[in-house]
């Protein structure tokens, strides 16, 4: 017999005003998708062995890896049966893109993800058409498990500065692989410690002592019979850290180590068997695995985001403190208007970045299809948007998720609540695939040459265009949509118009123009990140907005049902369906091994002696 749901979210449900099963729909994609979802989460979750007795929190950092690894085998093979043969490839997609069911799982993330996330599309971006057929029938068949070496402990942003070498040897038609100093061990890079066997290395080509650049490598480094790390390769795990603590991220070093010349990825760039190095169309194309994983990564921002607004708004409905009016009992902290602040916009903003992902993967797909047919043009506008999309995204995220989190007190400090976690992996995603200043500072260098370009008449890309509108800069605010967006156009043009100037100034005054760009980069930032709005608007625009969060009051806890997140999904105390949040609370502290024993054994080594003295 399910347990009874709280009388509150009971109340909230009556009053919501839309059809919640319509929203849930629309963000799956359709009624069909939605059963699809839920068909694969019902039979994927109800396989044996996927929970943990015991909570991993209260597992040592060797045990909670163990643990994952155990829960990853059983993860990987449950997804692979559950997989309906007559579904489309799209359907199976649909099904998964919004599916958090690996956060079912893993809390910390999975030390099969990079596997996954990046050495499979590193493969399917970066090898020719015989290599891909050969390592995508082991890869995609679990036979080897792979990562994506490239940051090293010297070198993570500036990739054209990474150290480990790749020498060609014409004589035996092999590559050395070697890391010349401590600083060219490749470090970060997840499942690199102890679970991969393979990885995907970036490291710098050099044929008869002239620079190639930095080209992809796949290299075995464990064998795959014993696991042992093969001759001329130093492994190991690079320690505790705020999250991701069962990815095992690990560090390599190479020591001359040898390998085949047919594991240089060959789609872009190609050296043949005598050492002629055939350049590729476009140096950066070797970036590619990191622009697909920046337009994943704001999909992922969209889920998680909605995950935390989830336990935080129900638990909000539940939770009653303090007193609004004398003598009228403790209100329900969501009646508090700084408490619809601080939350409804972590609802608005999973359902804008939703929408922004799906219209990133579309231009994503349109400019990959285009670079096979060998049309490049797109390639810019698609690195600059994705830089800015996946650092607006995770940063926004990050803050919205540790807002979550605050606004539940310190229930919402604690790891049964699941909050923190969510914040360990979100706010990684602000460094990886990109730290968020550098990636902005990308855009912005795409946004001065527009604006240049702008200036001299040529036409710019659809995503720049707002760049060549002669927006009168008197223009009147209204607080219609369109009105909004007039005014974000004209402030954001603004923005890139005085980074440009302050730039100009700084070249006036005798700057070179890397100096100048370096004395105008918080403004470059700025004129990529966000925009604000002048005075007089705000106070008009803020009258609308408090409006705004009654009408949405009465429907926050439908639209966050909407998101449809099981139990198991959410993995916290604090944001069950039935809301009943201090029994489960209670639940799981009683599962702390400290609870095992009245009295613990440290009362009588220390206390004791200690409070008489003895020691
Ligand atoms: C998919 C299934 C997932 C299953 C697993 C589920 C996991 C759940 C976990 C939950 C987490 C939350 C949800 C997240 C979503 C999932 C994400 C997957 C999980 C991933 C785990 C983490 C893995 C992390 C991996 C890494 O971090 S890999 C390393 C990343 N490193 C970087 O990004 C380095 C950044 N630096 C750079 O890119 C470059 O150095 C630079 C661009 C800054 C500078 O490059 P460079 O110096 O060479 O160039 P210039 O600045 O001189 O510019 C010259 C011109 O080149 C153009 N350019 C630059 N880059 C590109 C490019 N990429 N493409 C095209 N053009 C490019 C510039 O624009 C310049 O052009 P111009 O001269 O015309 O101006
Ligand atoms: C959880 C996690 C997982 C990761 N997984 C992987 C992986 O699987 N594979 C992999 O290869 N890597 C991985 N990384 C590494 C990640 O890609 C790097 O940390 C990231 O690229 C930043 O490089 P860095 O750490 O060397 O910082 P640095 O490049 O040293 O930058 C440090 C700081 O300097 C400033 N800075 C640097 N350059 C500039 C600039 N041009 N302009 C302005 N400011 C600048 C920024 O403030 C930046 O934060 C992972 C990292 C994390 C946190």
């Amino acid at each position: 017999m399910s347990a009874k749901v709280n009388d509150d979210l009971l109340t909230e449900r009556r009053k919501c005003e839309f059809n919640v099963e319509e929203l849930t729909n629309y963000l799956d994609g359709g009624a069909q998708a939605t059963q699809n979802r839920r068909k694969l989460e019902d039979k994927v979750l109800s396989t044996k062995g996927l929970f943990d007795e015991v909570p991993e929190e209260y597992l040592s950092h060797k045990e909670k890896y163990e643990n994952a690894v155990r829960k990853a085998v059983v993860y990987y093979k449950a997804m692979k049966e559950a997989e309906d043969p007559n579904q489309t490839e799209q359907e199976r997609a649909n099904a998964t893109y919004r599916s958090l069911l690996h956060a079912a799982v893993f809390k910390d993330n999975s030390p099969f993800s990079l596997h996954l996330a990046m050495f499979i599309p590193a493969i399917l971006g970066q090898a020719d058409e015989e290599q891909k057929k050969y390592w995508m029938k082991r890869a995609s068949k679990m036979e080897i498990i792979g990562t994506y070496a490239q940051t090293e402990l010297g070198h993570g942003t500036f990739i054209r500065g990474l150290e480990t070498t790749a020498t060609y040897d014409p004589k035996t038609e092999e590559f050395v692989l070697h890391s010349p100093t401590l600083t060219a061990y490749k470090w970060w890079p997840g499942s690199l410690a102890h679970t991969a066997n393979y990885c995907v290395v970036m490291a710098h080509l050099y044929i008869n002592g002239k620079s190639c650049g930095i080209q992809p490598f796949i290299v075995q480094f464990r064998d795959e019979e014993t696991h042992q790390p093969l001759p001329g390769i130093k492994l190991g795990e690079i320690g505790a850290k705020l999250g991701f603590n069962t990815v095992n991220n690990g560090f390599l070093g190479f020591d001359q180590h040898r390998i085949p010349r047919n594991r240089m990825l060959m789609k872009n760039a190609q050296v043949l068997k005598d050492g002629t190095f055939k350049r590729s169309p476009n140096s950066k194309l070797t970036y590619g695995t990191m622009v697909y994983v920046r337009v994943v990564i704001v999909n992922g921002m969209a889920n998680q985001l909605a995950r935390a607004v989830t336990i935080a708004v129900r638990y909000s409905a539940v939770r009653r403190q303090s007193e609004l009016k004398p003598d009228a009992g403790e209100p329900q902290i969501l009646d508090y208007v700084t408490q619809q602040h601080k939350l409804f916009i972590g609802i608005a903003s999973s359902h804008a970045f939703t929408l922004t992902a799906k219209w990133l993967t579309r231009m994503y797909q349109k400019v990959t299809a285009d670079l096979e047919k060998g049309n490049l043009d797109e390639l810019p506008e698609l690195h600059a948007i994705a830089c800015c999309l996946k650092a607006v995204t995770t940063t926004d995220t990050s803050v919205l998720v540790e807002r979550s989190r605050t606004s539940c007190g310190g229930h919402g400090y604690m790891l049964s609540s699941n909050l923190p976690q969510i914040y360990g992996l979100v706010t990684a995603a602000c460094t990886y695939e990109g730290e968020n200043t550098v990636l902005m500072l990308q855009t912005a260098r795409s946004l001065v040459k527009a604006l240049e370009q702008a200036q001299s008449g040529k036409r710019l890309s659809p995503t720049m265009s707002y760049l060549s509108e002669k927006v009168s800069s008197r223009l009147k605010w209204d607080n219609s949509i369109d009105g909004i967006v007039k005014g974000f156009r004209r402030v954001a043009y603004g923005k890139v118009e005085s980074a440009m100037r302050s730039m100009r100034k700084y070249v006036r005054s005798g700057l070179g123009p890397e100096d100048a760009w370096n004395m105008s980069s918080v403004q470059l930032v700025a004129a990529s990140e966000y925009t604000s709005i002048s005075e007089a608007d705000i106070r008009q625009l803020q009258d609308t907005y408090e409006d705004l969060l009654g009408k949405i009051r009465p429907n926050a806890v439908g639209l966050v049902d909407a998101f449809d997140f099981r139990d198991q999904i959410l993995n916290s105390t604090l944001g069950a369906y039935d809301g009943r949040v201090y029994e489960r609370l209670m639940e799981e502290a009683l599962k702390s091994p400290l609870n095992a024993e009245p009295v613990n054994q440290s009362f009588h080594k220390y206390l004791k002696p200690f409070m008489q003295g003895k020691l």
